[in-house]
């Protein structure tokens, strides 16, 4: 076991939360650029799944989801909102993003009443987000009332659309880790392409969908990529499969797994990215995929005829 004196080394979860349209999406997009490893989609913390992974100096920055609690609802009680806070429980640090302009509404009320339980052992920092909305005036009166509310460790004024203010949140979040290995290889958190990106989030829901049915033999690509005038993009993949009789099975019955699949590559993308895409799949036979003998046998597979 190496010890982390000798390699310097930092690493640690983050969880972001706040409101819905809080900036969450904006925020980590601006911290982790596109330093998104492959394995982001594939690994899971015991409860949170990993959005993405970032490196500032010799820490890794380590963000994971809060998926669920922060819709509207009716009051949680405890035990309900210690299961739902899953991501924020893992997390080393937490990071409550607030909306300037809309300060301390019922939402963030709710989400400083879940923090008295969940915060407890873990540092808080309170980022105000959208400070471009609002006059300094109304910044330090809400600094003020929110600090009166929680204790906590550090107040950030951001604008994670602008960037303002981002690098010193993210330096901070930086030291605040445990000291300690990294937690993912840094060849795997290479900077890729959105395209790449989106083509294995579509892989991974197609994998998911299939089970084990056509795990390596096929390969997702984005072919095109289109920005639209209102923010939106169109995003154009092709499925390739090795025979004809596969294609079938990705299609599914009236073409209802390609559908699901769509949809659910969609909405993680749309997650992501925080805006619309319009993803739109096609599946093809490579036949000549077979060729490509090397790589299936480091995969220890076999595809000739007669073994699949
Ligand atoms: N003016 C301004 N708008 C921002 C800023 N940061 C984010 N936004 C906008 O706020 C909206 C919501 O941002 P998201 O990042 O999608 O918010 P989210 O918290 O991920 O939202 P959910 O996915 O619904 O939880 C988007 O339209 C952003 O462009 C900011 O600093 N200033």
């Amino acid at each position: 076991m190496s010890s982390p004196e000798s390699t310097g080394q930092s690493a640690g979860f983050i969880a972001l939360i706040g409101e819905p349209n809080a900036g969450k999406s904006t925020l980590l997009n601006r911290m982790v650029g596109a330093k998104v490893s492959i394995v982001t989609h594939k690994v899971q913390t015991t409860r949170a799944r990993i959005r993405g992974v970032a490196m500032e100096g010799n820490a890794q920055l380590v963000f994971v989801d809060t998926p669920g609690l922060f819709q509207p609802r009716r009051r949680l009680d405890r035990a309900m909102v210690a299961a739902a806070w899953g991501g924020a429980s893992d997390a080393d640090v937490v990071v409550l993003l607030i909306e300037a302009h809309r300060g301390v509404t019922e939402g963030v009320e709710r989400i400083l009443e879940g923090l008295a339980d969940v915060g407890q052992g873990r540092k808080v920092a309170l980022a105000i987000n959208k400070i471009d909305r609002v006059e300094a005036p109304v910044l330090l009166g809400l600094t003020q009332k929110l600090n009166e509310l929680y204790p906590f460790a550090e107040t950030f004024m951001i604008s994670a659309e602008k960037g303002h203010g981002v690098d010193v949140l993210r330096k901070w979040l930086a030291d605040e880790l445990p000291e300690g290995p990294w937690l993912y290889p840094e060849d795997q958190i290479a900077d890729l392409p959105m395209r790449m990106i989106a083509a294995e989030m579509t892989r991974e829901k197609l994998t998911l969908r299939l089970h084990q049915e056509l795990p390596y033999q096929l390969t997702v690509e984005t072919e095109n990529w289109e920005e639209r005038p209102d923010g939106s993009a169109r995003v154009d993949q092709l499925v390739y499969v090795v025979r004809d009789g596969h294609k079938g099975i990705v299609l599914g019955n009236k073409g209802e797994t390609i559908k699901a699949v769509g949809k659910a590559a969609r909405e993680e993308l749309e997650e992501f990215l925080g805006r619309r895409i319009h993803l739109f799949l096609q599946v093809k036979v490579r036949a000549n995929w077979l060729e490509e003998a090397e790589r299936y046998t480091e995969m220890g597979l076999d595809f000739k005829d007669g073994n699949t």
